[in-house]
């Protein structure tokens, strides 16, 4: 079995030049509060998405972020690359407004039974050759801490697209999911996230997991949502390691600046 290797290096200003990660990064905006480390999530990304009312948020709230630079500065700086969704929340003056600066706008009114950020993902996996896919990274920014239902939705998108690397964020932590199909090393930024963490079975009952680097390491443990999940456990190392025979989700906390 392959391993896959993880790292929020994305989190971090400046990356060292020698240790550039070979990802990229598309970010899609969601309709919730922009995360204080938006503009470096902005800066770090080939490819710049907003789920319908997200565009909204970047709008207003993007100047907001940045107070010491002019605003509408700031916005024609930050122009979406692409406007994806229903089209039901984003205000008129925002299609507008990033209209004229060359967003591409697509209206997906007609498709009810998938959310904004499952179109956008879409999109992204659509745009993107098979070669590109193994290097890309999607950051969902506004994913959590908000309506449950949202949440869920969001969550979904993570087992709907389980071959595609995406990580949803919110201020407080991030979430992205570990396929069965690989053994996982997580690389911690010590400095910019943890130390709460937890591992989480979604969708099935997990026959056995095993980890290395938390305080509350599992070893051929058994979990399911009703039983036994991992909550409230701590990075103790700079790698963790996890290796388990069904899908699982990982979530660590992000630390505040
Ligand atoms: N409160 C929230 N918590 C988490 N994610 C959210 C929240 N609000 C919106 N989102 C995300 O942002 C995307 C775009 O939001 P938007 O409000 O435009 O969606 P919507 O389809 O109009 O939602 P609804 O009609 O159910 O209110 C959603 O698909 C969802 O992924
Ligand atoms: C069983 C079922 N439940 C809810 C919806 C509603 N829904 C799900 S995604 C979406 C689009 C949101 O932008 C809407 C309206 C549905 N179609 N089918």
């Amino acid at each position: 079995m392959e391993l896959m290797f993880h790292s929020s290096t994305f989190l971090i200003p400046a990356i060292p030049p020698d240790h550039r990660p070979s990802t990229t990064y598309a970010l899609v905006v969601l309709n919730q509060h922009l995360p204080k480390f938006a503009p470096l999530l902005w800066k770090h990304a080939k490819l710049r998405l907003c789920a319908d009312g997200g565009a909204n948020r970047v709008y207003d709230e993007m100047p907001l972020l940045l107070p010491h630079e002019d605003a509408s500065h700031v916005r024609s700086r930050h122009t979406p690359d692409v406007i994806n969704g229903d089209m039901d929340s984003i205000r008129p003056e925002v299609v507008d407004f990033y209209s004229n600066l060359g967003t591409k706008i697509i209206d997906e009114s007609h498709d009810q039974d998938t959310t904004d950020l499952h179109k956008c993902v879409k999109y992204i996996c659509d745009f993107t050759s098979n070669l590109d896919k193994s290097s890309l990274c999607i950051l969902v920014a506004g994913a959590l801490g908000g309506r449950f239902d949202h949440e869920i939705g969001n969550i979904n998108v993570l087992c709907r697209f389980s071959a595609v690397r995406i990580i949803l964020l919110s201020d407080d932590c991030l979430i992205y999911l570990l396929p069965r199909t690989h053994y996982h090393e997580i690389n911690i930024q010590s400095s910019i996230e943890g130390p709460h963490c937890g591992l989480i079975p979604i969708g099935m009952p997990l026959g056995s997991t095993t980890t290395t680097g938390l305080e509350w390491d599992l070893t051929d443990t058994e979990m399911r949502f009703g039983g036994l999940i991992s909550t409230s456990n701590i990075v103790k190392a700079e790698r963790i390691t996890v290796q388990s025979d069904s899908d699982l989700l990982w979530t660590i906390s992000i630390k505040k600046p």
